[in-house]
């Protein structure tokens, strides 16, 4: 069931073991389990069976080309947000014809490559972009599958940064104006009306926000009907959360899945899911070494060689993430609270307040749980750190996905003007 496990006294990915793992690639480093990747997908897809859907992996979530090549070869598709995730998707072999094109800034530049490689559907977010759209289709001489997403209003009961589906939110066209948007799209001839998208935001724990959104779609949908628009797609984005704190069992795709079948299936669409954390976040970790232990006046701090930069989610979103010491610790061993800190020179840069560890020293490894998810993607190379080393492991073998650059090579991206 678990791809992380202890095994002769230390943790193991699959069947290779931590340390080892550390030994060939160095730390930091994100592994990824490619047994949890297929289980969650199989899990998320056996949920729907029997109605007609499309599984779209949100590739914001994890964009790593094996990652995605694993979920390719499973039959996914990739729900992408810019043209450099379609690129990505592209080249870790998802068809074109299994991608799907979000986000409220696309250029029209991006517009072009996504009609030109033959996508599935761009969910359109705006007005002005459904024109702009139409014109780039035009002049292509191409006709562009269009989703309209639409923002029904419910709020989701999910941390404030990474809820969407809110009037206020940026997100989407207005539930009353939809019908109206829906008519001149269909108006439109280089444009053809494949269907309807939402996404109300991220690490959702309670269906009750899906249901009442689903509802309000499935009311647009037959809406339509009687105007003349017949949707084959209905895109239900992604969001469905996952237990970031050990023990806990939130909801999950067949809890999800039937309130999806309650709202929607009875319309005969085929349903497009963009599942990203479910797939991923519980698939990967972040490992990293003990720096140094400093015993403060009136705190404790590991300090570990992973920081900020590497998983910004403690930082961002006051994230939860466990932190498992790589060596076994016995049961009878006494536990301390630390903080659990980064290099980086910043107060946020903290992954933990009085966590309650075992005595971990210097050189010691640990691993922060859930950090398959919004962990890579997010990376940055603030205070002069090079983007960290990602690998797949796969039974008892891994692959370096993405190595570490030397400081030269990212030093190598950088010039001076010959005026300096
Ligand atoms: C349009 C869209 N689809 C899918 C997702 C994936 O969401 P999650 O990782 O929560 O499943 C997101 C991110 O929240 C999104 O904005
Ligand atoms: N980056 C967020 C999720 C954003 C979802 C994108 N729509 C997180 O780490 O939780």
């Amino acid at each position: 069931m678990h791809h992380f496990t202890y095994r002769d006294g230390v943790l193991h990915a699959e069947d290779v073991a931590l340390p080892r793992l550390a030994e060939a690639v160095g730390t930091p480093f994100y592994v990824y389990a490619t047994a949890t990747l297929e289980r969650h997908y199989r899990v998320f897809r056996q949920a729907f069976e029997g109605l007609p859907h499309e599984l779209c992996f949100a590739m914001k979530a994890n964009g790593n080309l094996a990652v995605v090549r694993t979920l390719a070869n499973l039959g996914a598709g990739a729900d992408v947000v810019s043209a450099g995730e379609m690129e990505m998707a592209l080249m870790a072999g998802v068809p074109a014809g299994r991608i799907v094109f979000s986000g409220v800034g696309k250029t029209a530049e991006e517009m072009a490559r996504a009609l030109k490689a033959g996508i599935l559907q761009i969910n359109v977010e705006s007005e002005p972009e459904l024109e702009t759209l139409a014109g780039v289709a035009a002049e292509l001489g191409l006709t562009a599958p269009v989703a309209l997403r639409v923002n029904p209003d419910v709020a989701a009961d999910t941390h404030h940064k990474i809820a969407t589906g809110k009037a206020e939110d940026k997100f989407g066209i207005d539930l009353d104006r939809a019908p109206a948007v829906f008519a001149r799209a269909a108006a439109l001839p280089s444009l053809e009306v494949t269907g309807v998208a939402l996404h109300i935001g991220s690490q959702i724990t309670d269906m009750a926000p899906f249901a009442a959104a689903f509802g309000r779609i499935a009311g647009l949908v037959e809406g339509l009907k009687g105007q003349g628009i017949a949707l084959k797609h209905i895109d239900i984005g992604g969001g469905l959360g996952i237990p970031y704190i050990e023990g806990t069992t939130p909801p999950g795709p067949a809890e999800y899945a039937a309130v999806v079948r309650q709202t929607l299936g009875h319309l005969g669409a085929t349903i497009v899911l963009e599942p990203g954390r479910l797939i991923a976040g519980n698939a990967g970790l972040l490992v990293s070494r003990v720096v140094r232990v400093k015993e403060g006046t009136s705190r404790r701090f590991l300090i570990l060689d992973a920081g900020m930069n590497d998983l910004l989610r403690p930082a961002m979103y006051e994230a939860h993430h466990h932190i498992h010491p790589v060596q076994a610790v016995p049961g009878e061993a006494p536990l301390r609270p630390i903080d659990v800190v980064g290099p980086v020179c910043e107060s946020g840069d903290t992954f933990a307040r009085g966590r309650l560890l075992p005595e971990l020293k210097e050189g010691d490894l640990v691993a922060l749980g859930s950090a398959g998810a919004y962990g890579a993607v997010m990376a940055s190379t603030y205070n002069g750190r090079p983007l960290v080393p990602e690998v797949l492991v796969n039974g008892g073998r891994f692959h370096i996905v993405r190595r570490r650059p030397d400081l030269k090579e990212m030093l190598a991206l950088e010039s001076l003007p010959d005026w300096l």
